[in-house]
């Protein structure tokens, strides 16, 4: 069975996060693993609290699974301070890791900040340059590049700016833009590639970033090349949101059960 690990925090609401990442993960028949980097108190209304993991712990857990199981894919999520994203690094070297997925989690979709400032920095230096993709969404993608975010920048500018931090793809998410269309833009340094879906009317959205980096993990694990592994994940996103979660009062996660497992 292919193999792969999530690295990211977890979201005790179920909806975001590793709980998303493993939901993820198991619909597309990959064995998930996970390594938490930090425990949120947050459900659909957003994030009440939240405190990172020890790095001895990040670290164990890293070496736990690392030397043991044998990942296909890695993805990333949030990490929430600068000495869990050097560890991060460090051990992705070590055990040669391939397809890493790096999805710079930064704020929840609520506004609550889930990584300190100063890892900016060091997510840029450490981290990106380490990566097979990365799956800024605009305001991720704009901090990265140093713009304001109050400043109007094509998906093609942002792709191109960030692809100059070294990782091989950039996928620049256009989720939050306005329009009839959820259009997400690849870069490989050279040519373009546009992933484009109709626009679900709805406010629940929380989990998307994760799943949608989980499933491009899940798939890049599963032999599948970039661009098919973004187009499956693509697919399954929009379907995942269409189906929603009616299960808190706020922005509800999207749905994993689209095909119940039935024992009849
Ligand atoms: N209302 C929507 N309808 C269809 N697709 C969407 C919608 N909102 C987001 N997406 C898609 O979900 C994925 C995650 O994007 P986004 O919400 O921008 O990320 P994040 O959760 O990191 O902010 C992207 O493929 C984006 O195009
Ligand atoms: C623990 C945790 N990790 C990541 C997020 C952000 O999730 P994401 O899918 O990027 O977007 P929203 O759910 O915020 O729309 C999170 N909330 N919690």
């Amino acid at each position: 069975m292919k193999q792969a690990l999530t690295i990211a925090g977890s979201d005790s609401g179920g909806g975001a996060g590793i709980q998303a990442d493993l939901k993820t993960m198991t619909a597309f028949g990959v064995y998930g693993a996970s390594v938490i980097t930090a425990i949120t108190a947050q459900n659909t209304l957003g994030v009440q609290s939240f405190e990172a993991v020890s790095i001895d712990l990040v670290s164990k857990q890293l070496d736990s699974v690392l030397s043991d199981l044998d990942f296909a894919a890695l993805k990333t999520g949030m990490l929430a301070n600068s000495k869990i994203i050097k560890i991060v690094a460090e051990k992705v070297k070590e055990y040669k890791v391939n397809n890493l997925v790096v999805d710079p989690v930064m704020v929840a979709t609520s506004g609550d900040i889930l990584l300190a400032k100063e890892a900016i920095t060091i997510i840029k230096d450490k981290l990106i340059p380490l990566a097979k993709i990365i799956t800024p969404n605009l305001n991720e993608a704009k901090v990265l590049s140093g713009r304001r975010i109050d400043e109007k920048l094509s998906l093609e500018v942002l792709a191109s700016e960030l692809h100059k931090l070294g990782c091989e793809y950039v996928l620049v998410k256009g989720g939050h833009q306005k329009g009839d269309i959820a259009k997400d833009l690849l870069f490989d340094g050279v040519d373009f590639v546009e992933y484009t879906a109709k626009r679900v009317d709805t406010k629940d959205i929380h989990g998307t970033g994760c799943t949608l980096s989980a499933a491009i993990a899940s798939n890049l694990a599963l032999g599948y090349d970039i661009k098919e592994a973004i187009e499956r994940s693509k697919r399954y996103i929009t379907e995942a949101i269409k189906a929603g979660c009616k299960v808190g009062k706020g922005n509800n996660p999207v749905n994993h059960f689209t095909r119940v497992y039935s024992l009849e």
